[in-house]
């Protein structure tokens, strides 16, 4: 038994906000004992479940999750409002996150909010001047960021295993053509829902981009880049072919997305990250959201040594190691946490918003409001 098993647990009861597919993903994992995954030191208490459709979609799901006995809202209000839950996790549209969030905040709550953070970055920057204000814990759940895979890369390239980084190429597409997978209302493609690929998927290697050239310099010295970028958009309005570029003064990220082509289209774990330094890259196989394997070559030409490494998902589908961090951010106290600092969301969302900018994508005015 692992040392650290002898310490008690620090438990934490989270209330689930919107009773749709990533929430069960969640909530199911919040259900997984840590202890598969090594964890000792917190545990998650699934408490409640708010719908804003119905009390019996609220029961429905707790059933379907495995948590019949939590307690069931049919509404978001009275969610936010229960004293027994320490911890709202947002798992709304696009569209919905700030509002939420808001809602949540200002009930006293703690939160960890579903990716994109909101619609734009001015919407997040009130949300993190909120939760500030009020002492609460927020975090965007970027859950990628927080897989031992990603720490590990994030290891190699600040130790410089393969030199100094010139270029990150990041990439998630997935073959979906909306015309045959999504009905116009869909949160993918409805721009009332925030919807396109930019936020709902080009979000997964911007962070692979910003994790790599960003996150990895020390604090102080962290600089946003300047961003261009290109979108073809789909007759909803939003985008379904995007690329995104940000360039430092001595390096280049390109993060592109796209609804009808793949980045694996042979199922066969291509690249969909390579990191490219001046002494060898590392390549990460897709899916950018949720990778189990990374090679690294060392060296360039013939002589170069190239090693791959599994990273086997523990029982659950991953979402457990954002949860675990934010549970360690309430027993430390802690207001954000430093593996997805807020400043960096911000930075990231401001990137979007550029691109968005550039191409003429804006979402209805009821979402992109500031209004609170
Ligand atoms: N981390 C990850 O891997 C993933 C993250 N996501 C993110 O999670 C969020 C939700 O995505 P997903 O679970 O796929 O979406 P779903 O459509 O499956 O669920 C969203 C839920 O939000 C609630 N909701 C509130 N208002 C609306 C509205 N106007 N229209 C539709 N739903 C509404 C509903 O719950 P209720 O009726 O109970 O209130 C609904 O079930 C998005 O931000 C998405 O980017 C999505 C997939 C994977
Ligand atoms: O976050 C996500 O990751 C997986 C995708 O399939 C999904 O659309 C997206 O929301």
């Amino acid at each position: 038994m692992p040392l650290t098993a002898r310490v008690e647990a620090h438990k934490v009861r989270w209330g689930i906000l919107g009773c749709g597919w990533i929430a069960s993903v969640f909530t199911k994992d919040l259900l997984v004992d840590p202890a598969t995954r090594g964890v000792y030191d917190v545990q998650h208490i699934v408490q409640a479940a708010g719908s804003s459709s119905s009390l019996d979609k609220a029961k429905e799901f707790l059933a379907d999750v495995g948590a019949p006995d939590s307690r069931a809202y049919g509404s978001y209000g009275e969610l936010v409002a229960d004293p027994n839950v320490d911890i709202i996790y947002v798992a709304t549209p696009h569209s919905h996150h700030f509002a939420n969030a808001l809602l949540a905040l200002n009930a006293g709550k703690h939160v960890v909010c579903e990716k994109p953070f909101t619609v734009n970055a001015e919407q997040t920057k009130i949300l993190v001047k909120l939760a500030r204000a009020k002492k609460l814990f927020l975090m965007e759940a970027v859950w990628t960021r927080f897989f031992p895979l990603s720490i590990a890369v994030r290891e190699y390239v600040k130790r410089g295993q393969i030199g100094a980084v010139k270029r990150v190429i990041a990439d998630l597409s997935l073959p979906q053509a909306p015309e045959t997978h999504f009905a116009d209302s869909h949160r993918m493609v409805n721009p009332d829902l925030a919807g396109g690929c930019l936020l709902d998927l080009g979000l997964y290697p911007l962070t692979w981009v910003y994790q790599i050239l960003y996150h990895t310099q020390p604090e102080e010295s962290r600089k946003a880049p300047s961003i261009t970028g290109s979108m073809n958009l789909y007759r909803t309005g939003v985008d379904d072919n995007t690329v995104v570029v940000c360039t430092w003064p001595d390096t280049i990220g390109i993060a592109t997305t796209n609804l009808y082509v793949a980045t694996d289209p042979s199922a066969i774990g291509t690249p969909c990250v390579k990191i490219q330094g001046t002494g060898g890259e590392i390549q990460v196989a897709h899916p950018a959201y949720r990778p189990t394997k990374v090679t690294v070559i060392r060296g360039i030409g013939p002589e170069a040594v190239t090693e791959s490494s599994e990273f086997p998902m523990p029982p659950g589908h991953g979402t457990h190691w954002e949860a675990d961090a934010a549970a360690r951010c309430l027993r430390d106290g802690k207001l954000e946490d430093d593996m997805m600092p807020l400043e960096e969301s911000i930075v990231i969302m401001e990137a979007m918003d550029k691109v968005r900018e550039i191409s003429g994508l804006r979402y209805p005015e009821s979402i992109e409001s500031l209004e609170q």
